[in-house]
């Protein structure tokens, strides 16, 4: 007893600081925890999305007007480990979409985890963004998405069979679009019809599509810089086919069909004999999009179809994003924050709740070709016409038309 009152009174100041150290500690959290409400609430909630939780909404109903005084608006964000993650397992690197794990069975079981039909396709041109937009929107709670590459490269055109397309597809929660890049189907778009009746009648499309001129000297800048880099690889690919049989088979077909690679992009886009520029050349041919979009139109309604500028996507991948919520309904995600630009003047998504989020992994880049101005001046007026009557197809205007 006397020991316990000495020690008592020996650490009676310590005891005291320790205690209003405490006090003031609670004090702090606590002010803390109500700053952070308030900051939620800002905006208007969803009533509908699940991501907002019950006691988030009725702090709202609380909030006064002076509360939204001064306040800058934030987007609500409140998603679960599983919201966030779907199907997917949270990889341990960056990855956007390559080789990314399955969560284990019992978490797909729980989530309803099942592939699906597609809800949503991206129609690329080969570097118009289509692959960068897919990689951007997978990271949306909502979306899941995929490349059409390796034993899915091609489907689009060849796979004439709706269970081979729901193999091909990736693992969805039911909350989820399943979005897939099928770069290849401006090639194929009469496909689209059949699509329409056999995989999915209410399927939307995004199409991207860029400054012509700037697609064509990308794709002869990244077919050199490929070439030049893995010579024997890049012109020939194995590819992974599933028979009528079910047995997979390896399958070597050319990538770069119809292209040829000479070392100056004059000879890339310039008729030989007459000098003028050649839609023979695929760099060329690829840039006239209003073949391939007027054929779209003509099948898909004008509410499942989305066209984005591809030059808007790159300046500004934000509005580009958001606009792709609305045309999909999905829950508002993307924020300004959520976008910072890479060294080389692109802007990458940083998602704090998406450690996989970042740049693209590195493609080959170096250097554009020198293009002298008469060739320029010769390739936009050669588009310019294409151009002019794509406006009036789409009834809509893009920078680079004129
Ligand atoms: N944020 C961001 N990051 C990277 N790239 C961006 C971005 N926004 C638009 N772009 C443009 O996308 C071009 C590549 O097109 P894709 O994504 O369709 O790639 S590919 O065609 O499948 O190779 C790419 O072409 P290059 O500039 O030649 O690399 C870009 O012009």
């Amino acid at each position: 007893m006397g020991i316990s009152r000495r020690l008592i009174s020996r650490f009676k100041g310590v005891f005291l600081v320790a205690l209003s150290i405490l006090t003031l500690l609670s004090v702090y959290l606590n002010h803390q925890r109500v700053k952070s409400n308030t900051k939620v609430c800002v905006t208007k909630p969803r009533i509908n999305s699940p991501s907002v939780s019950k006691s988030i909404l009725q702090n709202a109903t609380l909030l006064k007007e002076r509360d939204f005084k001064n306040a800058t608006p934030t987007e609500v964000r409140e998603w679960s480990r599983d919201q966030m993650w779907g199907c997917y397992a949270p990889p341990w690197k960056k990855r956007l979409m390559f080789g990314r794990k399955l969560r284990s069975q019992s978490i797909l079981d729980r989530l309803d985890c099942l592939k699906r039909v597609p809800d949503v396709l991206v129609v690329g041109v080969k570097k118009c963004g289509s692959q960068t937009l897919t990689g951007f929107l997978d990271l949306h709670p909502e979306i899941v998405g995929q490349y059409e590459t390796g034993d899915r490269y091609n489907q689009c055109c060849v796979v004439s069979n709706r269970t081979k397309w729901i193999q091909y597809s990736p693992y969805s929660t039911p909350v989820e679009k399943t979005l897939v890049d099928v770069i290849k189907i401006a090639d194929c778009v009469g496909r689209v019809k059949w699509i329409l009746e056999e995989i999915n009648p209410a399927m939307k499309f995004i199409v991207i599509i860029r400054d012509p001129y700037k697609r064509a000297v990308s794709d002869f800048k990244h077919l050199r810089e490929a070439e030049k880099i893995r010579k024997r690889l890049l012109t020939t690919k194995d590819i992974t086919v599933i028979g009528e049989d079910g047995i997979r088979r390896k399958k070597h077909v050319n990538v770069y069909e119809g292209y040829n690679i000479p070392r100056k992009f004059e000879y890339a886009v310039l008729d030989s004999k007459s000098g003028n520029i050649s839609d023979e050349h695929l760099y060329i041919s690829k840039g006239i999009y209003v073949n391939f979009v007027r054929q779209l139109i003509g099948t898909v309604s004008r509410q499942n179809l989305l066209v984005i500028d591809g030059e808007v996507f790159a300046k500004d991948p934000l509005s580009v994003v958001k606009s792709v919520e609305r045309f999909l309904g999905v829950t508002s995600f993307f924020k300004r924050e959520d976008f910072r630009k890479n060294f080389k003047g692109y802007f990458c998504p940083v998602i704090k709740e998406r450690p996989d989020s970042g740049c693209l992994p590195f493609k080959a880049s170096g250097h554009n070709p020198i293009v002298s101005e008469s060739l320029q001046t010769k390739i936009k007026a050669f588009y310019r016409p294409y151009n002019r009557e794509l406006e009036e197809v789409l009834q809509q205007t893009f920078k680079w038309s004129h």
